[in-house]
């Protein structure tokens, strides 16, 4: 595809490609692998390479770029379009994730999709339906079982079947290997194991037609399909390129689809990956992938390094070498400011306004607002903080997560007081209405199926007045008597109340009545999503509490908040999004507020995997990091205390001068505009056509005056 000597026919768009991205774009190994560090150019270097293809004659529809969420696919996107490919090659270019790109070829194999679900709740029912069958199935072993049906054995089960699938951990075994021991190998709970094989069953169902798919399953299938029956490697797409980002994601299912392309002759593949940004080692991610595997199986497999990073300055870069323990460099001339900024101890309101402090001080700067994200460790942090930004009127947009005023548990607080106002019509947006209506009967526990719910939603939204009476008699369907009787002495109370009640009082009432974290934790089979929601809860409460208002005035003021985020402004606002979501972008300013020990790390989640994510999120800043934590050093995050700010920030400050010392202008292509008619003039005078973009172009060093009537800026 490429030869040793022939120089780069790709030429990007704003940067020249150093040697080390160079040696990348022409590489003609059939396997070639970069491991870097965060901000090191992975994604633009894997974009170079597509690029350069394209130039040498591959058709964009004979690339493949994977990943593994759609997050990263997003950014590979922009990524593609940032060099240099026009957009309409672009997105010919197939931008998958490995579960996108896994159900499309089952559906060429199958005919057919089956049912996606996407939720742990909507896979909660098939959950229990395999554990009935695990009891009823294995009496006679009955006193080996652990039978449980809560939320949080489901929980664990939905996990526990994932990584068993992730890792092919169920791949046949001897047929005198008992069911005891096959469980002890795998190191789980005979049960777990039982109620895998049994979920599966139900899952695959009968005739050869799977039923549904939760996450990951599709990926799962492919990799068990390609295994039991070699030839369904002939559906899978003959591609000439497959470049293969956030390789540290790879667990052994994804591994082999990956194998399995590879097996296709003339197929050459690039992927990169950093092992310290591994977050999904609950789903079977392994750095061993990277490591070794790659290369056991295909012994002519380079490694290239790409050793300096460009998204930010070395200040940034020592910090993560110190934090991470591994050399990190930068050959930026630029200083990434590192600020920080402490909050009074528990007090998350002042934590929420140094965040604000920060983003006023990035405005009067005259930087733009869009180019500020504030990454939060979960979303209930966002109560917080957009009330604050909300107070100092700044524009702000959620991404990967709703705006707390539209989230269930708030939206069925919302429903309480229109409740007890009877004023459900006040709320402007018939979305929102409906959404309202949705939480009362999920909180309330009525078993709608998914007409009724269809029904109640347009019903009430339509005539918001009968909400009272609607809800009143619908709760006689609630599932259990005590939850009927909770929340029906609950909507008695919200009846009985007055306009001028206090907001805050009012609604810690409402919670006590009903119980909420009780019943959030029988609705959310997460036990971290039970435990997300009824911290949102009390941060709501707080906001009333805080506030002084009335139900009225509480109930209006949601009114204005409600309008001031839905505006959505082009420009001008800042970015509200979780760190997971944020993994392989970059903003010019990010902001980490609550560094705090229980926040971030969280102490719910593998320590190590939080050290990876906080290098994740650290590490999306190109221009200025802030860092918000507790005024008491003892409760801060130790994270900050590892990045060794001070003893690193001569050593960086001096590797900038030097840095600015070195940097010289790279005198860079000069693009055309040439009518048809014109391009054998302009040949004839030495210009070249770009076939990627689809453009000519005098190459860097030549003289430009014979060209001047076709520049495009005269
Ligand atoms: N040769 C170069 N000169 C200057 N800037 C570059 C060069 N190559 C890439 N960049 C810039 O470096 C930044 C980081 O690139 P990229 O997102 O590809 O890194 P990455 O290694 O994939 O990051 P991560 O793993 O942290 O997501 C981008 O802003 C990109 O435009």
């Amino acid at each position: 595809m490429t030869s040793k000597t022939s120089p780069a026919r790709f030429v990007p768009h704003g940067f020249v490609p150093t040697v080390e991205q160079q040696k990348i774009q022409l590489s003609q190994h059939r396997v070639t692998l970069i491991e870097a560090n965060a901000g090191a150019a992975k994604t633009t270097t894997l974009a170079l390479r597509v690029g350069e293809a394209i130039a040498r004659g591959v058709k964009p529809e004979q690339i493949l770029a994977l990943v593994f969420t759609p997050e990263a696919r997003e950014v590979m996107e922009k990524r593609l379009v940032e060099i240099g490919i026009p957009y309409s090659t672009s997105a010919q270019i197939h931008v998958r994730t490995f579960e996108q790109f896994a159900t499309e070829v089952l559906k060429a194999i199958e005919g057919a999709s089956a049912t996606p679900l996407t939720t742990a709740n909507a896979l909660k029912p098939h959950a229990l339906a395999a554990i009935e069958q695990v009891s009823e199935g294995y009496a006679g072993i009955a006193e080996f079982l652990d039978i449980n049906t809560h939320n949080i054995a489901i929980s664990q089960f939905l996990d526990g079947q994932l990584r068993l699938k992730a890792t092919m951990a169920l791949e046949r075994w001897d047929d005198d290997t008992s069911l005891q021991e096959k469980a002890e190998r795998l190191s789980i709970p005979l049960t777990d194991y039982l109620w895998t094989l049994e979920y599966e069953r139900i899952r695959q169902g009968n005739f050869e037609e799977v039923l549904f798919r939760g996450p990951f399953d599709a990926t799962y299938d492919l990799a068990c399909q390609l295994h039991d029956f070699p030839d369904s490697k002939n559906a899978l797409p003959h591609y000439r390129l497959v470049v293969g980002d956030e390789l540290h994601d790879l667990n052994e299912a994804s591994f082999r689809i990956l194998e399995a392309l590879l097996a296709i002759d003339e197929l050459y593949f690039v992927g990169a990956g950093d092992k310290d940004q591994v977050i999904y080692s609950s789903h079977g991610a392994d750095e061993s992938y990277l490591n070794h595997r790659f290369t056991d199986l295909y012994p002519g497999s380079v490694r290239y390094p790409l050793t300096m990073t460009y998204r930010h300055g070395p200040h940034l870069a020592y910090a993560m070498e110190a934090f991470k323990q591994k050399p990190v460099d930068s050959s930026l001339p630029v200083s990434t400011v590192i600020d920080q900024r402490h909050y009074h101890d528990r007090d998350h309101d002042d934590c929420a306004a140094q965040a604000v402090a920060a983003i006023k001080k990035w405005k009067s700067e005259k930087l733009p607002l869009e180019a500020c994200a504030i990454l939060l460790r979960d979303r209930h942090q966002s109560v917080a903080i957009e009330n604050a930004l909300m107070h100092a009127g700044i524009a702000y947009r959620t991404q990967g997560m709703q705006g707390y005023l539209q989230r269930e548990e708030i939206l069925f607080l919302r429903g309480m007081m229109a409740i007890a106002l009877k004023n459900l019509s006040a709320v402007q947006s018939e979305g929102v209405r409906k959404a309202i209506v949705e939480s009362l009967a999920i909180f309330g526990e009525i078993g709608f199926n998914a007409h009724d719910m269809n029904f109640a939603r347009n019903a009430i939204a339509q005539d918001p007045d009968i909400l009272n009476s609607f809800f009143s008699g619908q709760l006689q369907r609630s599932r259990s008597d005590k939850a009927r009787a909770r929340i029906s002495d609950a909507v008695s109370y919200m009846e009985t109340l007055l306009a001028d009640a206090p907001a805050g009082a009012v609604l810690q009432e409402v919670c006590d009545r009903i119980d909420l974290e009780a019943v959030a934790r029988r609705i959310y089979v997460n036990p971290h999503d039970a435990a997300v929601v009824a911290k949102s809860v009390q941060g709501f409460i707080e906001v009333a509490r805080k506030s002084a208002m009335n139900l009225r005035e509480f109930s209006e003021w949601i009114g204005a908040a409600d309008a001031f985020a839905s505006s959505r402004k082009s420009k001008g606002f800042v970015l509200l999004e979780c760190a997971v979501n944020a993994k392989g972008k970059e903003f010019d300013h990010v902001i980490l507020p609550f560094l705090e020990t229980g926040e971030f790390p969280s102490l719910l989640r593998d320590i190590k995997e939080e050290e990876n994510l906080f290098y994740v999120v650290a590490t999306r800043a190109k221009a200025r990091l802030t860092l918000i934590s507790p005024q008491d050093e003892a409760r801060r995050s130790p994270f900050i205390g590892r990045m060794e700010l001070a003893s690193t920030r001569s050593r960086a400050h001096a590797a900038v001068q030097s840095n600015l010392a070195q940097a010289t202008v790279v005198p860079s292509r000069l693009d055309l505009s040439v009518s048809y008619a014109d391009k054998d003039l302009v040949k004839a005078l030495g210009a070249q056509w770009d076939a990627t973009r689809k453009v000519w172009y005098v190459k860097a060093g030549l003289d430009t005056k014979p060209f001047e009537q076709w520049f495009r800026e005269k």
